[in-house]
């Protein structure tokens, strides 16, 4: 049976959705779980984009094993320089190069003729070619390129060092079938197409990024790029869960293999969405709240009977409802290591005494503890940076009656600094009014502030995600109290410490 390679683009294409900033370690944290995944490759960024980037790269260049490493660069030499210089410590990496080939984009974009990229694709393939032989080239709008020039640039790429073709549906233009005779197209008529992989990398804006990477597929393409959640510019990219599930479930249909260990994917989708604050929407296929849940008592009365009358893939497949230690505040250090571990995330010893310690408090509170609440627990440990500023203490006073108010104190490193008490049109506002005024800052605009009950009951942990906008930029705080005052606090501070510690560097 062909095995397909899937090459995930989480950290570059999926980074790139509107508000996503990930920070080295939470990149890293990501890679690793995609490496226990099993994934073939994964893009870890694109080292000229900024600092951050390079850094990212290089980390998970030199820290991440079994498994390919790609960095992004456009055809010029100074990105594939840049590229290559984070990446050289991989065990096996690989360069990725792009130019844009449809007429739009090099009419209007590129100002560039078809002549003139053809020279620029085979100069930066044969300038890749002098660090590595693992070089993917990608025409980026390739559905919206003319099909003729796409031969064309193919046979001199490839005859230039390329061994990887990456076809981008970029904009999410295309349709399956059409899509599917693209890679027909240029198995026919690239004379030496059988000296590199065929790859696709669709995008959803159509809803279509999935079932044109199967169209793709069945059409010979060896290689999909995809993205935890289906995460990335504008609608996203072909989503991770659903391919691999995809071939995996309909095998009988497909006849392709994937090599992936399918019991990592809940955990790889939970940790993506908490530390890029994309939350899945409850009917996602694979990954939704209910993607696996019953509702109505025909399907319940078949799924009791027998699972697969209503169930195609068993949820333990994916990870979800695996039989484990039950924590609680009985439970000792190893358990919850051993939890932590299995959830794919390493904690440092410090953040895991602390974690510890959280737990034990937090196992006091609720009688209940689910696997979600401690990877809440976990995820304010990660989230946790640099704390320039410290809450000293909080107090909130709020009813039908009274104008809501909040007092505040905050330590900045050894300085307490001067409290304030701020009225606001709820609890939640004044608490934020009240820190903006004690740290004086005037150059911040909440984007967006949302809670969540972790689990059911009265005792549940709220979970809060803060966006704020500074100078430009967005930074996300994180927080997960059983008080929601408490939490909103904590995680608007926590996105300006993430400030803070970004701009001091
Ligand atoms: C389809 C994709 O997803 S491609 C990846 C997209 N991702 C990103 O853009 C995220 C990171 N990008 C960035 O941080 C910045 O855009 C940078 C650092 C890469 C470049 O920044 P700047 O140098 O300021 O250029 P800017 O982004 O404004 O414009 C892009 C330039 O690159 C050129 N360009 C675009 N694609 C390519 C390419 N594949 N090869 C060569 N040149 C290219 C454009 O024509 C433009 O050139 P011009 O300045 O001569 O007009
Ligand atoms: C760089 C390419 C592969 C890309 O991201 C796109 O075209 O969408």
């Amino acid at each position: 049976m062909k095995r397909i390679k899937i090459f995930d683009t989480t950290l570059r294409d999926g980074e790139q959705s509107p508000g996503v900033n990930l920070i080295t370690e939470e990149k890293l944290a990501i890679a690793k779980q995609l490496a226990r995944l099993k994934v073939d490759v994964i893009e870890a960024g694109f080292p000229i984009a900024s600092p951050g980037d390079f850094a990212a790269v290089k980390a998970i260049a030199e820290v991440v094993r079994d498994v390919e490493i790609a960095g992004l660069a456009r055809s010029n030499q100074k990105d594939i320089d840049r590229a290559w210089e984070a990446l050289k410590g991989a065990e096996n990496p690989r360069l990725h190069v792009f130019i844009a080939t449809s007429p739009i984009h090099m009419k209007y974009k590129l100002k560039m003729t078809e002549d003139e990229v053809l020279e620029r694709a085979v100069f930066a393939v044969k300038h890749a070619r002098q660090y590595t032989s693992n070089i993917e080239f990608s025409p980026e709008d390739g559905s919206r390129s003319k099909s003729e020039f796409l031969y064309r640039l193919f046979k001199e790429v490839i005859k230039a060092g390329a061994t990887v073709l990456n076809i981008p549906d970029t904009v999410g233009y295309a349709t399956p079938g059409e899509f599917g005779n693209l890679i027909k197209g240029i198995k026919e008529n690239v004379s030496n197409i059988n000296q590199a992989e065929i790859s696709v990398h669709c995008h959803n804006d159509l809803g279509l990024a999935v079932a044109n990477s199967l169209a793709a597929l069945e059409n010979g393409a060896e290689q999909v790029e995809v993205a935890v959640n289906g995460i990335g510019e504008r609608a996203g990219n072909t989503a991770l869960e659903e391919i691999v599930m995809a071939l995996a479930t309909r095998k009988d249909y497909y006849n392709l293999a994937v090599n992936q260990d399918t019991t990592q994917i809940m955990r790889l989708s939970r940790m993506v969405a908490n530390l890029t604050g994309m939350d899945i929407q409850a009917n996602k296929a694979i990954v939704g709240k209910n993607a696996f849940a019953h509702e109505a008592g025909i399907h319940q009365d078949g799924v009791i009977k027998e699972r697969t009358t209503y169930e195609i893939m068993d949820a333990k497949s994916i990870g979800l409802n695996e039989n484990s230690l039950v924590l609680g505040k009985h439970s000792g250090r190893h358990a919850l290591r051993d939890f932590v571990e299995k959830s794919g995330y390493e904690l440092s010893e410090e953040k895991f005494e602390d974690l510890f310690r959280e737990f034990k408090k937090l196992a006091d509170k609720k009688k209940k503890l689910k696997p979600m609440d401690i990877e809440a627990l976990i995820n304010n440990e990660i989230y946790a940076i640099d704390t320039i500023y410290e809450l000293d203490y909080v107090s909130v006073s709020t009813g039908n009656t009274v104008l809501p108010t909040a007092t505040i104190r905050i330590k900045k490193e050894e300085d307490i600094l001067e409290k304030a008490a701020c009225s606001g049109d709820g609890p939640i506002d004044a608490i934020f009014q009240a820190i903006n005024e004690v740290l004086d800052f005037d150059n911040i605009k909440l984007i967006s502030y949302k809670i969540d009950a972790i689990t059911e009951g009265t005792d549940a942990l709220g979970e809060v995600v803060v966006k704020l906008e500074i100078d430009g930029k967005t930074y996300i705080g994180h927080s997960a109290q059983t008080d929601i005052t408490y939490a909103s606090t904590l995680s608007y501070l926590e996105a300006i410490n993430r400030y803070m510690s970004t701009n001091r560097k």
